[in-house]
């Protein structure tokens, strides 16, 4: 009903501002966009399920996300997506590596601090009710 709407209305919000910010970063360029299988032709042999920044707005918009655990499920394929396919001890692969758990220790960070528990308690009441 109504209620349920408004809460899920602010948690559309919430998860934008995260990706706003995230997408601002520098240091997640390479995660604002899905990885290009014209420059990556073996990307999609190695990555089951690819996800990056616009995909996870996309998601926000088309209302999948009931509640931000099912939010950090997807938001966590980006960086589990990027150590999987960069593997190697070569530079470029540790650089991304790095941008990767720094993305991760970011998104974490960002829900610890402004994520209200009680709020995600309902979202989780509105999940189980459907
Ligand atoms: C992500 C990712 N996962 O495996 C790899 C490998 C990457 C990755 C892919 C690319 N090239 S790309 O054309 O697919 C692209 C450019 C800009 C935004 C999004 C994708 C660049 C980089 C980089 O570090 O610059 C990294």
């Amino acid at each position: 009903e109504e209620q349920e709407e408004d809460v899920l209305r602010e948690l559309r919000l919430f998860l934008r501002n995260v990706i706003e910010r995230l997408s601002l970063d520098r240091r997640f360029k390479a995660f604002t966009k899905p990885v290009d299988i014209e420059e990556v032709p073996d990307y999609m042999t190695v990555i089951r399920r690819p996800m990056d920044l616009s995909t996870l707005l996309t998601n926000i918009d088309e209302q999948r996300y009931v509640t931000v655990g099912e939010f950090m499920n997807d938001a966590d394929l980006i960086w589990q997506n990027a150590l999987e396919y960069n593997p190697d001890s070569d530079p470029m692969d540790r650089h991304i590596r790095h941008r990767a758990c720094a993305l991760k220790d970011t998104v974490r960070a960002m829900i610890r601090d402004e994520l209200d528990e009680d709020f995600e308690r309902v979202c989780e009441d509105v999940r189980e009710s459907r």
